[in-house]
């Protein structure tokens, strides 16, 4: 993998560029629009990239002068191409590569082709994992280095899916709510390199892998038309939320960082409980897993795991390096895989040697639930991590020396 320049071949008169880009979870959830169309938001967020070793997405994009149409495929399925989302991505791509052909001449050269476009997820789309943040940073970020675009793009991976802009960049990520009309100043900024915390773990709990019944898109619509304390939260509670989060990261204050962490979420789906009709995201399991934390954290007299939840139930824990097997071991007496799930190696996925640990009597008691044999189908290990990359092994491109989709085995 390389971050830098693009990849451009120009083989027999295609230009060819592979990019991954990573998923990110925010401790302060962006939660409405004030402009639907510019996908400007109603609060600031923040988030922690996580790393691509785990959860990515990977987009190949060429340009030819031979394509007769723009086309897309995303996990093996053509797509359909006017897809809005999709359509304001390519637009803005070109509109702005039209803008800087005069700077750098090679940033218009393909304004003339069609492009294709071919991405994979290697974890299941649109189930809560944050898939349109990886897919969309995924797309723009290909797009721009074919088109040669330098600088921050991530102003149009949010016109792709919001949450997308802050997968623009590794580690600690802010979405500024931006004041201008055009939203040309509501970007993703770093707030710190993934390095700057290299203790913070991450845990993916994945209590059901299937489509949700209400996306993000809609939910927030009905939220923001419905809810008055959607409006009290955006106005009154996220603006001190988000500086307090900012200094807790800076300060690598975990205390703090679990405490806004675990209210912001909790904030968001009563935002979702305030949606009329209501949204609910979280299922049984989910709040069993919201008592086990808090009652973990009890124990210990401190915080020592913070969960959030997006827009489903599985839940994401944030915890340190070292208490990551107790959480575990945890997590596998009160929501053991069921004989059917699957192996027990393959319930926890991204640890390859986690070491079993024996919990105390008290411990247990502590935490009190009932176990609840497969209701977390499995738990993914992960931590923070790099923004985009760029891949320069045509092997691990997903369109072929013609710039088709290569045939899966
Ligand atoms: N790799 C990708 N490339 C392009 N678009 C993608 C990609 N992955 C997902 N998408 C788009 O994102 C949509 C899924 O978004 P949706 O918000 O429903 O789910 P999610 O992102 O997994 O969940 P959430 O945003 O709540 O965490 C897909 O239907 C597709 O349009
Ligand atoms: C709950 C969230 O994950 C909502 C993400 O919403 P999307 O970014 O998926 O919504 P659109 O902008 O409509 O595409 C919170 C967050 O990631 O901040």
């Amino acid at each position: 993998m390389e971050n830098g320049r693009a990849n451009m071949k120009p083989v027999t008169g295609i230009s060819q560029v592979t990019c991954t880009a990573p998923v990110n979870i925010a401790v302060i959830k962006y939660w409405g629009k004030r402009d639907e169309q510019l996908v400007l938001p109603i609060n600031p967020s923040l988030s922690v990239t996580l790393s691509q070793d785990q959860l990515c997405a990977r987009t190949t994009v060429a340009a030819s002068a031979d394509f007769k149409r723009d086309r897309v495929w995303l996990n093996g399925q053509e797509q359909s191409v006017d897809a809005p989302r999709l359509q304001k991505c390519l637009g803005e791509i070109r509109r702005l590569a039209r803008k800087r052909k005069h700077k750098d001449e090679r940033a218009g050269d393909l304004l003339g082709s069609c492009v294709h476009v071919c991405s994979e997820n290697n974890f299941p789309t649109a189930a809560g994992l944050a898939s349109s943040a990886a897919g969309y940073a995924c797309l723009v970020q290909s797009l721009a280095k074919l088109f040669h675009i330098d600088g921050d793009v991530s102003h149009i991976a949010r016109q792709g899916s919001g949450s997308a802009c802050r997968s623009m960049y590794g580690g600690f990520v802010e979405w500024t709510m931006g004041r201008l009309e055009d939203g040309a100043d509501s970007v993703a900024k770093q707030v710190a390199p993934a390095e700057h915390w290299p203790e913070l773990r991450v845990l993916v709990a994945v209590v059901n892998a299937g489509k949700k019944a209400v996306g993000s898109t809609e939910g927030m619509q009905t939220t923001v038309k419905t809810s008055a304390l959607v409006k009290y939260r955006a106005e009154h509670v996220v603006p001190s939320r988000q500086e307090d989060m900012r200094q807790a990261i800076l300060e690598r204050d975990f205390q703090t960082f679990g405490e806004i962490t675990m209210k912001d979420s909790n904030q968001f789906h009563a935002t979702c409980l305030d949606t009329y009709p209501p949204i609910f995201y979280l299922n049984e399991t989910s709040k069993h897993i919201i008592h086990l934390v808090h009652r973990y954290n009890r124990h210990h007299g401190k915080i020592k795991a913070a969960y959030t939840f997006d827009a489903g139930p599985n839940a994401v824990l944030y915890l340190l390096q070292d208490d990551v097997p107790e959480v575990l071991a945890l997590l596998r007496h009160f929501f053991p895989p069921s004989s059917t799930n699957n192996s027990e190696r393959e319930f926890v996925q991204g640890l390859p040697d986690a070491n079993r640990k024996d919990l105390p009597a008290e411990l247990l008691n502590s935490v009190g639930l009932e176990p609840s044999p497969g209701s977390v189908q499995y738990i993914i290990h992960t931590r923070a991590g790099q923004g985009p990359q760029v891949l320069t092994d045509p092997q691990q491109a997903l369109l072929d020396e013609k710039g088709w989709p290569k045939k899966q085995n």
